[in-house]
């Protein structure tokens, strides 16, 4: 157990004020529910979306309050412009005029999204509902990107489920230089970072909306994530609020959308691109998994989920069809194993299948950003 506790928390953040708050950050409502792991706390601070630059220094102000507390090991608090049902700041502060949007709603305005210096591109994966095999489909795309010739990073912005460590085999917990930057884990070449490397397993789980802003947004800028040519985000499942405002505030070059052929995930990938085209991220295209069946004694193709349903759909929307991935067991137990199938075997057919993913999603990153994606040589 912690040596302080959340009401600690509070009362030292009642020290902190905002410039041209009345009152301090606490009694206005702006912080979110304190969250306590292994020393280190999580939360995040509301503002009005269009003073969230402005307002940095009152983040690192609450940061370092709660830092300087004794037994507290790390904090990591974020700015959001999410709102609770009814914990609007009670005098808000000046230049919160978004009165008519629905409590709880994410702002519909796009916040400034900085890049991250030396990431060249984001790409987040996504799925409209769990267990389609977003989190397998992200990391060895992850490792095909890496497989043509490019730096990758993985970040795993599922919280609620984190897959990473397992998906990579990577024990331990990460380095933290200058007291607050993480040195990204590392595995097959792969630097990544996940909540899992954080906390321990099902903590994660009771985590609320603003706490996964929070730390998602730490994550992402601050690890010591190098020169990237490219990080695959591993999103939520999902297209409810929390995926909406993740999409709106990490500076995405696109999003790839995984969906079994069945009908009703194809409903829910609907969902998913809708959400990416309310916030103007471009979706790169989708990957259809689990679309065949490769029978593990004779090698033989069982066309059983009805396949071809996401590339119909992708037709029928616009959108490029990326891909077929086989349901085999070679996927999932080398997923299981920590040894994704693109490093285990990859001379295998399922490595190939994800590398022709990989230069396809490369080959829309180089389009939608107006240039030519680097070529990628294959053997
Ligand atoms: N193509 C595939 N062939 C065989 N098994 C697969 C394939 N893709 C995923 N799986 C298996 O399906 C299960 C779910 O996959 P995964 O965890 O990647 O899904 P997810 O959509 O990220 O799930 P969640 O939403 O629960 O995080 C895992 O056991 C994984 O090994």
């Amino acid at each position: 157990m912690a040596g302080f506790t959340r009401e600690q928390v509070l009362e030292t953040l009642k020290s902190v004020r905002g410039p041209g708050f009345d009152r301090n950050i606490v009694d206005l409502g702006m912080v979110s529910d304190v969250f306590i792991s292994d020393g280190k706390v999580y939360f995040s601070i509301t503002v009005p979306a269009d003073r969230a630059q402005e307002l940095e220094p009152l983040r690192l102000a609450a940061e370092r309050a709660v830092k300087a507390m004794p037994g507290v090991k790390g904090a990591l608090v974020s700015l959001t412009a999410e709102r609770k049902a009814g914990s609007a700041p009670s005098a808000p502060p000046q230049g919160a005029g978004h009165a008519h949007h629905a409590p709880g709603q994410p702002q519909p305005q796009r916040p400034a999204k900085a890049g991250i210096p030396g990431i060249k591109a984001i790409v987040a994966v996504a799925s409209g509902k769990g267990g389609v095999g977003k989190s397998t489909t992200a990391v060895n795309l992850a490792l095909a990107l890496k497989a043509n010739g490019l730096s990758v990073g993985i970040l795993d912005a599922d919280v609620y489920g984190p897959s990473m460590p397992r998906l990579l085999g990577i024990t331990g917990k990460p380095k933290q230089i200058d007291g607050r930057t993480i040195v990204p884990m590392e595995n097959y070449g792969l630097k990544a970072m996940s909540m899992g490397f954080l906390v321990d397993e099902g903590t994660a789980m009771i985590w609320r909306g603003p706490m996964v802003q929070s730390a998602l947004m730490q994550m992402l800028r601050e690890v010591a994530w190098g020169d990237l040519d490219v990080l695959v985000v591993d999103m939520p499942p999902g297209t409810g609020d929390a995926q909406l405002t993740m999409a709106q505030q990490v500076p995405l070059s696109g999003a790839v959308i995984v969906s079994t052929p069945q009908d009703l995930a194809l409903i829910d990938a609907r969902k998913g691109l809708n959400m990416f085209n309310k916030v103007e991220v471009p979706v790169l295209g989708i990957v259809e998994n689990m679309s065949y069946f490769i029978a593990p004694d004779t090698g033989a193709r069982y066309d059983i989920f009805g396949h071809g349903g996401a590339k119909a759909e992708a037709e029928k929307i616009g959108v490029p069809f990326l891909g077929e991935v086989p349901l085999t067991i070679e996927i999932r137990e080398t997923s299981d194993a920590g040894t994704p199938v693109v490093v285990s075997h990859p001379d295998g057919p399922q490595a190939k299948v994800y590398r022709d993913i990989a230069e396809k999603v490369w080959q829309q990153v180089g389009m939608r950003a107006g240039r030519q994606a680097p070529s990628i040589v294959f053997e």
